[in-house]
């Protein structure tokens, strides 16, 4: 017995960093999957198969004991096969560049959840997500769980740390162009730096972080109206926030120039330091944002929001 599902990954449009600090974030799913397929087999082994390597294990190991990238199918795996009498086979299909900052990790734990968890009995999509948070948690203790959200349930979601998450229901008809930098990046040690920036220049940040609360208003009306040409003036003003706290260097700042000169506005998407810029498009000037950013040689592609969120088949 087989089962199969898909996730997409995700970009954070407007608020990293200060979300941290309780201001509003909006993030959307994008185009770009995993796909796990899972297979119940005789054997009472766990086998996980993926682009980035291997594992071959017996159930019951302790998670401490586990030093792969592949644990969280591991903790998904060995949760639902307790107390059964079979094993499983995990194949894992990824369109997702990992490690910087767009969703593979919760892509991931989602799809790796509904796959898993479908070979015993039907469960709802608020009952996987719990799950995926669980898995993700094995990589990333602190997650806020806005990543696997916005996996799970698709379209485009404002989360901030006291309300949590609340779907938008506007469709806006945006692409957007996804730049990666190729450089990884640790969310936890730009997090780091960002902490001793606050620190250090506490009314500044406090400012900061009034200032990107009107832009997410801002945005959210813009949203409505899919006024992207002043989403595209918004990005703009969120990149000069995410350089006054440090968290760009020369390389994304050449990505971002050739971004702003060809599509709406291009920011930062993530942690930063590394990882991936996005530039705001539509059909009219699509074509010649990829034309520019391959021109000086940087990998990069399209991707739409994508509504669909989890799939199962
Ligand atoms: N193709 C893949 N196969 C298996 N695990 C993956 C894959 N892509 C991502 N992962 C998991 O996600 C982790 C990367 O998470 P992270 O560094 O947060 O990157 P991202 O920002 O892309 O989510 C990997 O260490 C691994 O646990
Ligand atoms: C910087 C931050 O706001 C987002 C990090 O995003 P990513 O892991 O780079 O996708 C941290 C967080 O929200 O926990």
């Amino acid at each position: 017995m087989k089962s199969k599902a898909s996730a997409p990954g995700k970009v954070i449009l407007f608020g990293e960093h200060f979300v941290v600090y309780g201001v509003k974030a909006i993030l959307c799913a994008i185009d770009k999957r995993i796909t796990v397929t899972a297979e119940k087999i005789s054997e009472r082994k766990i086998f996980i198969k993926s682009n980035i390597g291997e594992l071959e294990i017996q159930p019951n190991k302790l998670i401490s004991e586990i030093n792969s990238p592949l644990k969280p199918f591991y903790y998904l795996a060995n949760k639902i096969i307790q107390n059964k009498n079979f094993g499983l086979k995990i194949n894992v299909d990824s369109e997702i560049p990992l490690g910087v900052g767009l969703g593979s990790s919760s892509a991931c734990c989602v799809a790796g959840a509904a796959a898993i968890s479908k070979l015993v009995g039907d469960i709802s999509k608020e009952e996987i997500l719990k799950l995926a948070i669980e898995a993700e948690k094995t990589i990333f203790e602190n997650t806020s769980g806005a990543d696997c959200t916005v996996c799970t349930f698709g379209g485009l979601m404002e989360y901030d740390k006291k309300n949590g998450f609340s779907k938008i229901e506007s469709e806006p008809n945006f692409h957007l162009v996804i730049v990666n930098s190729n450089v990884e990046h640790s969310t936890e040690s730009v997090v780091g730096e960002v902490k001793k920036y606050k620190e250090n220049n506490k009314e500044k940040f406090s400012k900061l972080c009034e200032d990107e609360s009107v832009l997410v208003e801002n945005v959210l009306e813009m949203l409505k109206e899919n006024n992207v040409k002043g989403l595209g003036q918004k990005i703009i003003q969120n990149q000069k926030f995410l350089e006054t706290i440090g968290i760009s260097n020369n390389k994304l700042r050449d990505m971002i120039q050739i971004g702003n000169k060809s599509s709406f506005g291009a920011k930062i998407t993530g942690a930063g330091g590394g990882g991936c810029i996005f530039a705001l498009t539509d059909e009219s000037n699509l074509e010649d944002t990829i034309k520019k950013f391959k021109e000086k040689k940087y990998e990069c592609f399209s991707v739409k929001i994508d509504f669909k969120g989890l799939d199962t088949f």
